[in-house]
């Protein structure tokens, strides 16, 4: 039974402008993905997969297709929603967390529209969902690289994003912890029912973490298969 599409990527092309003109970097790349499910991006350096997650977030114009979220049009050709207007969070590979900021404060930096017990109160909730409760008052260089990542992701779930956008957030850590942490990340975002896009070029990760998995080559057309694992 094929369930209701979320996210809906339609034949998208991207391309950046050079000395030479306009040199394409994605053509046609399509998916569809139901709520609650995430997509694994998997493939070489450079070809393409970090572009495809800045054009879903609002940072790189389409050159052709279309990108929907939950039936709202986020970019066409010479359209595009701002991107504080879209609710995607996103979490990189350098943990990116303020380090003028302890763990709460970084988590409730997304949460300005609530007031000041409300934000608190959520923020700690988060963190009790990534289970560092104990790290409200840390600042981040007292923490490991798992934690850090740990609190990116509870300050990226905060402000509840439509959905994720998860750029390599494992890689800086070493294999035995990242796929742990690939594990606990893919319960947390099945408990909070969170929809969510991976890039990676771990196919460990990607069978942990992905419902559907796509393979990307340059040139090449993305060949999407459905997780036997997630
Ligand atoms: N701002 C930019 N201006 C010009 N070219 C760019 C820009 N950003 C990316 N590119 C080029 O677009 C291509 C795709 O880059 P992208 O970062 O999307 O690939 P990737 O698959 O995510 O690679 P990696 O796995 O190394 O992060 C590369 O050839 C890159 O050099």
């Amino acid at each position: 039974m094929s369930q209701a599409t979320f996210l809906e990527l339609e034949q998208i092309s991207l391309g950046y402008d050079s000395r030479q003109g306009l040199r394409m970097v994605v053509r046609d790349f399509s998916l569809q993905l139901p709520r609650g499910q995430t997509a694994c991006l998997l493939g070489p350096s450079g070809c393409g997969k970090s572009s495809i997650l800045r054009a879903i977030a609002g940072f790189e114009p389409l050159r052709s297709g279309s990108i929907q979220l939950n039936g709202n049009l986020l970019s066409r050709q010479g359209y595009a929603l701002a991107p504080e207007r879209r609710n995607v969070g996103m979490m990189f590979q350098d943990y990116a967390l303020f380090p003028h900021l302890n763990v709460l404060h970084n988590i409730g930096f997304g949460l300005g529209h609530l007031g000041r017990a409300e934000r608190q109160a959520r923020s700690l909730q988060m963190l009790e969902l990534v289970g560092l409760r104990e790290a409200q008052h840390a600042w981040p260089h007292e923490l490991s690289g798992g934690q850090q990542q740990r609190i990116a992701l509870a300050r990226a779930l905060a402000p509840e994003p439509a959905l994720l956008l998860l750029d390599e957030p494992f890689s800086n850590l070493d294999t035995d912890l990242r796929e742990r942490l690939a594990q606990e990340v893919k319960d947390i975002l099945q408990q909070t029912g969170q929809t969510a896009i991976l890039v990676t070029h771990n196919h460990r990760e990607a069978d942990i973490m992905g419902h559907r998995i796509g393979r990307m080559q340059p040139g090449q057309a993305v060949a999407w298969h459905d997780s036997a694992t997630a």
